[in-house]
């Protein structure tokens, strides 16, 4: 997606230890016009699937998942990474590794809010090594629904997420899919697509 690559070279940051800092515009401040088109691009690449739920990781995973979902016209859900006393009854559960906290969470996602009734696109702002999206795959397996598939804004495709993601059969569309960086020179390639 132009735009998306266009925004990542203007605005993104390379950091040491393969991260790339969009917070400007993707998941710290948010730039929810940008957002909407995301939103809209995805509808493209889905064009023809039934969909009736969008679930999302917390947190960097939110605010794009609710615009999306706003696009689709169907609810979001997100996996909380801490039980709070809000959630009473039955929750589905899997350990996820988070990227940036490098520590291992829980996540938890009611069993009110997901059931062998939904089909499920999953969304979130980054795939790296796909810890993400697998847990969320378990939890759409475990509740009994079908994955339709799975919509990322920024894959880092010298990561090895894309890979596992794609070998598991999940039909993936990744926005903008970058090839390597180099956080010396501050370049950026992408894949073409
Ligand atoms: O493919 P992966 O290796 O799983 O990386 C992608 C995940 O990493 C980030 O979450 P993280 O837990 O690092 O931070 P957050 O709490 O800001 O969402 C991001 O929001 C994705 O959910
Ligand atoms: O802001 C971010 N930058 C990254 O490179 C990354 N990888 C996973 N999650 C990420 N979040």
């Amino acid at each position: 997606m132009k735009l998306l690559e266009d925004r990542i070279r203007k605005d993104g940051k390379i950091k040491e230890g393969n991260v790339l800092k969009v917070d400007s515009f993707l998941n710290h401040q948010m730039d929810v016009k940008l957002f909407h088109e995301i939103g809209l691009e995805f509808k493209r690449r889905f064009e023809g699937k039934e969909i009736n739920k969008i679930l999302t990781i917390e947190a960097s995973g939110i605010g794009i998942a609710c615009v999306v979902a706003e696009v689709f016209d169907v609810p979001v859900v997100f996996a909380k990474k801490t039980q709070t006393k809000n959630i009473a009854g039955e929750v589905y559960r899997t350990q996820v590794e988070s990227f940036t906290h490098g520590r291992v969470y829980d996540i938890i996602v009611s069993k009110e809010f997901l059931g062998k009734d939904d089909k499920v696109l999953l969304i979130d702002d980054f795939l790296a090594n796909g810890k993400a999206l697998e847990g969320l795959s378990t939890l759409v397996q475990d509740s009994g629904a079908e994955l339709v598939g799975a919509g990322v804004v920024i894959e880092k495709g010298f990561q090895v997420g894309g890979q596992i993601i794609r070998d598991r059969g999940i039909h993936l569309e990744s926005l903008a899919i970058v090839e390597s960086m180099d956080d010396k020179n501050g370049t950026i390639v992408f894949r073409e697509q």
